[in-house]
C-alpha cells in the first residue's frame, strides 16, 4: 500500500495534485463534488500547518473547456472558507516567487498544468522526471501528494514525475476512492455480486464485462444496454432522428458484443422493457419484443426496474457505471433511480461511479450516506474496476 499524508511531519511545503477538472458552461466553471472533496483533504493539511500549492488541469487544448484556473481558485476558497490565492503560471518565476513567499497555513492554486508542454505528452515516469516542469518545481518543496484518484490512469507529468525525485503521499482523495473502486478486485463478499453499467460508452464497458471476475450478474442499460438488445435480435440500439450513439459504436464493437452474449450471456441480464416518449410528451413503455428501429427509447421499462431492483436487494455487493437511462429528463429517470433506491435501502457494499451518474444521487434527494462510496472518477474508475494498475498510483511511496 502506498504511503498517505498520515505519514508526513506538520508544517512542510507540500506540492499538492487535485483533480478540479469540471464542466464549462459558457465560459463559466461548474462546481462539482470533486472541489468539495478536495477542499476536505485541503482543509486537513491547512490545520495541520503546512504550506501547500496546488497543481491540476482543466480541459484540452483546443477544447471549449480548456480554460484558466482562476475561477477554480474561487470556489476552492469557497468550500474551503479560507483564501486561495491564484498565479497564472505553473513554473515559471511569477510561480516561483509566490511558492517561495507561502507560508504555513496559506495556500495557492497554480496555472491550468496542461497549458505547459511538459505536462500532457504521455510519457514513461522516468522521462517525465527530467522535464522542466518537474525539475523546476521539485526543489521547491519538501514533498509531493497526489490526491487525483480521478486522473490517475494518466502517465502525465505533473502525476507521475514529481514522486520519482520526491517524497510522495497519497491525499485522502486518493485513498479512500483507491480503497473503494478497488474493492471488487480485493476484497471477498460472502453473496451474490451485481453490476449495473449503462450510459453511453460501450469501449467503457466492454473490458469491464470481459474481463471482471467475481461478478455474479450484469444488469445492462441505457445506450450499451441497448447495443447488446440489437446483438441479441431485438429492433433496437438504431441511431434515430439525427443523433449518432448507436450505429458508430455498433459497427466499432458488433463483433465483440456478440460474443460476449455468446460467452457470457448467463451472467448478463437485458432489459425486457424500455420506455419512449409518447405522442402527448408522456412516458410510454413497451416490451422489447415490440419494440421497432424508428423509436428513440430513453430508460428501461418498469418490469426490467422492478427485476434490477430485486437483484440489487439480494446482492451483498453493487457497482454501478453508467445511467440505465436520461435521468436527467424526470420522465426517464425512474431506471437509474430505481436501482440507487434499491441500493440505498439494502444493505450491501456499494460503489456509484460515472461522474455524469452520480448526479442522480443529490438531483433526486438520495443521500450519498446510504452508498458506501459515490466515486468523482470516470475512466479511472472502469481501469480499477478492470484491475487494471493505475500509473500515478504505482510510483508513490509504499509502506
Ligand atoms: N437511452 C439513452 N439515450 C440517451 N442517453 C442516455 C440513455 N441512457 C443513458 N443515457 C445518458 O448516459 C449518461 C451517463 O452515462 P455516461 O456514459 O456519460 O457515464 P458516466 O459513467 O456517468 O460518466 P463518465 O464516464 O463520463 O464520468 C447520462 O447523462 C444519460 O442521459
Ligand atoms: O475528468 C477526468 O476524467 C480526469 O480529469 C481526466 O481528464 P482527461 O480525460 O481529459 O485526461
Amino acid at each position: 500500500m502506498f504511503t498517505t499524508i498520515d505519514d508526513l511531519e506538520s508544517g512542510q511545503k507540500l506540492l499538492v495534485r487535485f483533480d478540479l477538472n469540471a464542466p464549462v458552461e459558457d465560459g463559466v466553471v461548474q462546481d462539482n463534488r470533486r472541489f468539495q472533496r478536495h477542499a476536505d483533504t485541503l482543509s486537513e493539511l491547512l490545520d495541520d500547518g503546512h504550506a501547500v500549492a496546488v497543481l491540476a488541469h482543466q480541459g484540452r487544448p483546443g477544447r471549449d473547456s480548456f480554460v484558466s484556473l482562476d475561477q477554480h481558485a474561487d470556489i476552492l476558497a469557497d468550500h474551503i472558507g479560507r483564501e486561495v490565492s491564484f498565479v497564472p503560471d505553473t513554473d515559471g518565476e511569477e510561480a516561483l516567487e509566490a511558492i517561495r513567499d507561502l507560508e504555513g497555513g496559506e495556500v495557492l492554486l497554480l496555472e491550468n498544468v496542461r497549458m505547459c508542454d511538459d505536462e500532457l505528452p504521455e510519457k514513461d515516469p522516468a522521462e517525465h522526471a527530467e522535464s522542466d516542469l518537474v525539475q523546476t518545481l521539485a526543489p521547491e518543496f519538501d514533498a509531493y501528494v497526489n490526491d487525483a484518484y480521478s486522473a490517475a490512469h494518466r502517465a502525465h507529468a505533473s502525476l507521475v514525475g514529481f514522486p520519482l525525485v520526491m517524497d510522495a503521499y497519497a491525499g485522502r482523495v486518493m485513498e479512500t476512492e483507491y480503497t473503494a473502486n478497488s474493492a471488487i478486485q480485493d476484497k471477498e463478499f460472502d453473496g451474490p455480486v451485481t453490476m449495473v453499467l449503462g450510459g453511453t460508452k460501450a469501449e467503457d464497458l466492454i473490458p469491464v464485462i470481459e474481463r471482471v471476475d467475481g461478478v455474479d450478474r450484469f444488469c445492462l442499460g441505457g445506450i450499451v444496454g441497448e447495443l447488446f438488445l440489437r446483438a441479441a435480435g431485438h429492433d433496437v440500439g438504431y441511431d434515430v432522428e439525427g443523433t449518432d450513439f448507436f450505429d458508430d459504436q455498433w459497427e466499432s464493437h458488433r463483433e465483440t458484443i456478440e460474443e460476449i452474449l455468446e460467452t457470457y450471456g448467463d451472467r448478463l441480464t437485458l432489459a425486457v422493457d424500455l420506455a419512449y416518449e409518447d405522442d402527448d410528451g408522456d412516458r410510454g413503455e413497451i416490451s422489447v419484443d415490440g419494440a421497432t428501429k424508428e423509436t428513440s427509447f430513453l430508460d428501461v421499462g418498469s418490469n426490467t426496474t422492478e427485476t434490477y431492483a430485486d437483484l440489487v436487494s439480494e446482492s451483498e455487493a453493487v457497482f454501478v457505471k453508467g445511467a440505465l437511462g436520461v435521468f436527467e429528463d424526470e420522465r426517464f429517470s425512474d431506471g437509474t433511480v430505481g436501482v440507487l433506491e434499491a441500493i440505498a435501502e439494502t444493505d450491501c457494499f456499494s460503489v456509484v461511479g460515472g461522474g455524469d451518474t452520480s448526479r442522480a444521487i443529490p438531483m433526486y434527494g438520495l443521500s450519498e450516506d446510504d452508498f458506501s462510496h459515490v466515486s468523482i472518477a470516470g475512466g479511472a474508475y472502469v481501469a480499477a474496476l478492470t484491475g487494471e494498475s493505475l500509473i500515478a498510483i504505482d510510483v508513490l511511496d509504499r509502506e
